[in-house]
């Protein structure tokens, strides 16, 4: 049997993100290649770090950042984004040298900014984000499948140990993911179109539907039908995750919904002028857009 890819793997922030990955490390599958001898938990929150004790997804736990990364040859920061920057700087000092340190944040230019400038000459940085999860969060809500055919995208800083990368890679791969690695600036840009905008549409539908509600004093929301319902189970994703995305990609994010807005308009001018071509193209590139998701996915 192949060597594990990790002698000792330090997961910090147990929640839906930490928590999948560590059930996934701590499965053995026959066959398959072992993510890490030693699996070790480190969340900030006592609440987490009982449960994961009473889920038995770590080998050990243990809630000192500090002494957790100790002896690590990787370390993946599953934090939300806001707090990368504190906890890489608590670690860096007791980092083990030739160690690896990665993170699964939803934004990629932002952690760049606050760890390349504090990160040892002997610590290889090898930021990472699976294109995976759900409305939920905490070590309750993972569940070790969770990232089988979904793609983790790497944005690692030029000149980074190449062999590091691809021991973070490996990693992805025994999860069921693919990997590839990506520039962190068009990292920020992808994802702002595809997942931060969609978040914040959802967050400000909702809003606008409850304050209607409100107004009216009438039930808006219980004749809620499927298309509403679908935009309410994004809207369910947790306060601090989003907010900490919303602050750590403001660029991007800010012009993909300027671009929205221009597009919007230009529907409303539409449903006011009657001009229904243009109505039909915009309702026929939406069903395209999902046809041709439903085929990638069954591929
Ligand atoms: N939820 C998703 O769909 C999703 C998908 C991909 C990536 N991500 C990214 O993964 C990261 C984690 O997201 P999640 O959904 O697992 O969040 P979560 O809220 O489920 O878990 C976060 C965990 O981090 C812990 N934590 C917070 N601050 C900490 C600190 N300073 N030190 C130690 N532990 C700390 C919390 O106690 C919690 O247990 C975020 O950066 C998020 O952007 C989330
Ligand atoms: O499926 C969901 O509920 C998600 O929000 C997952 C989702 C996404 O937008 O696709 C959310 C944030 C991550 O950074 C990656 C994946």
């Amino acid at each position: 049997m192949s060597e594990p890819i990790f002698k000792r793997l330090t997961l910090i922030g147990l929640g839906l993100i930490g928590s999948s990955l560590a059930r996934r490390a701590m499965q053995h599958p026959t066959g398959a290649r072992r993510i890490a001898g030693e699996i070790v938990a480190c969340d900030s929150s006592g609440l987490a770090c009982d449960r994961v004790r009473v889920l038995g997804i770590a080998d050990r736990v243990e809630p000192d950042a500090t002494l957790a990364v100790r002896d690590a040859d990787c370390v993946v920061l599953c934090v939300p984004v806001g707090a990368l920057g504190d906890v890489a700087a608590r670690i860096m000092p007791h980092l083990a040298p030739g160690a690896i340190l990665s993170d699964v944040g939803s934004t990629k230019q932002s952690m760049l900014r606050e760890i390349e400038p504090i990160l040892r000459a002997d610590v290889a940085l090898v930021p990472g984000h699976p294109l995976a999860g759900t409305e939920y969060s905490g070590p309750d809500a993972g569940f070790s499948t969770l990232f089988e055919n979904r793609w983790c995208l790497l944005t690692p800083p030029e000149g980074t140990d190449p062999g590091a990368v691809a021991r973070v890679a490996a990693m992805w791969n025994e999860c069921g993911a693919r990997s590839r690695e990506m520039d962190a600036a068009h990292h920020d840009r992808v994802l702002a179109i595809v997942s931060h905008l969609p978040h914040l549409l959802a967050f400000t539908i909702c809003g606008t539907a409850d304050d209607l509600a409100d107004e009216t004093r009438s039930e808006v929301l219980e004749f809620a039908a499927t298309g509403f319902r679908d935009f309410t189970r994004i809207a369910a994703s947790d306060p601090v995750m989003w907010r900490d995305i919303f602050l750590n990609n403001r660029e991007a994010l800010l012009e993909m919904l300027a671009r929205f807005t221009e597009d919007a308009q230009a529907m409303a001018r539409a449903i006011r002028w009657g001009d229904d071509a243009f109505i039909v193209d915009r309702i026929e590139r939406g069903r395209a857009i999902r046809r041709s998701l439903i085929e990638l996915n069954q591929a």
